[in-house]
C-alpha cells in the first residue's frame, strides 16, 4: 500500500456535467472537446483528465479564466461536488470513496473553506459566525469563545467581536471569513476567489494576512484566483486550467520564464519580471567576489537590484540558507532582466528553471 501522504493527490479525475456523465468519460479520454461534446451530447466538460499533486503545508494557487472549472476543482477536494471518474487522495483515503458519516468528519475536520461573497450569517455578530463551525461541533461554549477570540485577534478584529456583518467593510467582513476557517483548526483551507469581491488596495492587504499567517501555519491552501498577480504573490505552486484542463503547473517564476504555450505567454507577458525571477536564477555559477552585498538565493531580481543600488556596489554574492556561496550576480544583469531579456538570457534562464 503506498505510504500516507499530507499531499492532496488528484488523480485521472473527470467532471461530466449533464444527466448521463458517466456514459461520456471514454468520448472525452478519446479527445472529445468541450465544444463537441455540449453540441453532440449536450453534456458540458467540466474538469477533463486533472492530476494534481497539492503539496502539505504550502499554497497551491487554481488559476483560469471564468468557466475554466476552478470552482469545479476547488469543490471535488471536498466533494461538495462528485466527480464522474477519479480519485482524491488524502492521508491513503480516496475522498471519492469515502461514505456519509466519514465525509461528515473529513470536512468538518480535515477542511475549512472562505468564499468570495464571504457568507456570514447576517444577523449574528462577528464572535457567533467564527464560534458557528465549532458549535454545530459540540465543542463546549467556552472553548469555542476562546479559540474564536483569538482568531479573531489574530486576523485584526479584536473589539469588534459584537459587531455585525453589515456594520463591517467588504475587508473586515473577509477578515471574519477568515477567522471563521481558522477557528476550525482545520489543516486544509479552500480559498474560492477569497479576496476577489475586495478592492485592490484591500485586496493586498488581506494577500500579506495570509502570507503572514502562513508562515506561521503551514496549511495546505488551495487558493483560486483569476489574476495572475494574485496568483504570483500567493502561489508556491500554480496551476493553471483553461476548459477543464490543467495546461500548466509550476512555480510562478517557471511559468512566467517557460510559459507552455502562446495562451499563457500572453497572460504573462506584462508581469513585473522584477517580482517573480530570483536572483538564483540569473546568477552565474562563480567563485565569490570583493562585494560589501550578499543576498540569499531565494531574492527576487527587484530586491537584489535595489541592494546593489544602495550599498553602491555593481554585483552580489549569493548565497545557500545554510551561507554556502552558489553565485554571483551582477547589477546589469539583474536590470536588464527585468527589462526585457535577450533571446540568449532567455534560454539561459529557462534552462536554469527547468
Ligand atoms: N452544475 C453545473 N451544471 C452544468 N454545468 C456546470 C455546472 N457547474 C459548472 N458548470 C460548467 O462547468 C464549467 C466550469 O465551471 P466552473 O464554475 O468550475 O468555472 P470557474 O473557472 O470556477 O468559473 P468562474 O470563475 O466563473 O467561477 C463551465 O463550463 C460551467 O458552465
Amino acid at each position: 500500500m503506498a505510504e500516507a501522504t499530507h499531499d492532496i493527490e488528484i488523480r485521472d479525475l473527470y467532471k461530466i456535467f449533464g444527466p448521463n456523465g458517466a456514459a461520456h468519460v471514454a468520448d472525452v479520454k478519446a479527445g472529445m472537446s468541450k465544444e463537441d461534446l455540449k453540441a453532440r451530447h449536450d453534456h458540458v466538460l467540466g474538469l477533463d483528465d486533472i492530476n494534481l499533486t497539492i503539496p502539505a503545508g504550502r499554497i497551491q494557487v487554481v488559476m483560469g479564466l471564468s468557466g475554466s472549472g476552478k470552482s469545479t476543482l476547488i469543490r471535488h477536494i471536498n466533494r461538495l461536488i462528485e466527480p464522474t471518474a477519479g480519485k482524491v487522495i488524502f492521508e491513503g483515503r480516496d475522498i471519492v470513496q469515502m461514505g456519509p458519516a466519514e465525509l461528515r468528519d473529513f470536512r468538518r475536520e480535515k477542511t475549512a473553506m472562505v468564499f468570495q461573497k464571504f457568507a456570514l450569517f447576517p444577523h449574528r455578530t462577528v464572535l457567533e459566525n467564527t464560534t458557528y463551525g465549532l458549535n454545530i461541533r459540540g465543542i463546549p461554549d467556552g472553548e469555542a469563545e476562546e479559540r474564536a477570540r483569538r482568531w479573531i485577534a489574530r486576523v485584526g478584529l479584536e473589539g469588534f467581536e459584537g459587531s455585525y456583518p453589515n456594520q463591517l467593510s467588504g475587508g473586515m467582513q473577509q477578515r471574519v471569513g477568515l477567522a471563521r476557517a481558522l477557528t476550525n483548526d482545520a489543516g486544509i483551507l479552500l480559498m474560492d476567489e477569497a479576496f476577489s469581491a475586495l478592492d485592490p488596495l484591500i485586496r493586498t492587504d488581506m494577500q500579506s494576512v495570509l502570507l503572514d499567517l502562513q508562515q506561521e501555519l503551514q496549511k495546505t491552501i488551495v487558493f483560486i484566483t483569476h489574476d495572475l498577480d494574485e496568483a504570483l504573490r500567493l502561489g508556491d505552486r500554480i496551476a493553471i486550467l483553461r476548459d477543464g484542463r490543467i495546461i500548466q503547473e509550476g512555480t510562478g517564476e517557471q511559468i512566467v520564464l517557460r510559459p507552455a504555450d502562446d495562451y499563457i505567454s500572453s497572460f504573462v507577458r506584462d508581469v513585473k519580471r522584477g517580482h517573480v525571477i530570483t536572483a538564483r536564477t540569473v546568477m552565474r555559477r562563480v567563485e565569490p567576489v570583493e562585494t560589501p552585498v550578499t543576498l540569499p538565493a531565494t531574492a527576487l531580481l527587484e530586491e537584489a537590484a535595489r541592494a546593489m543600488t544602495d550599498a553602491d556596489a555593481s554585483r552580489a554574492n549569493i548565497a545557500a540558507q545554510d551561507g554556502a556561496h552558489l553565485g554571483v550576480v551582477t547589477l546589469s544583469k539583474c536590470v536588464a532582466e527585468m527589462i526585457a531579456p535577450d533571446d540568449g538570457d532567455e534560454a539561459d534562464a529557462k534552462a536554469q528553471v527547468a
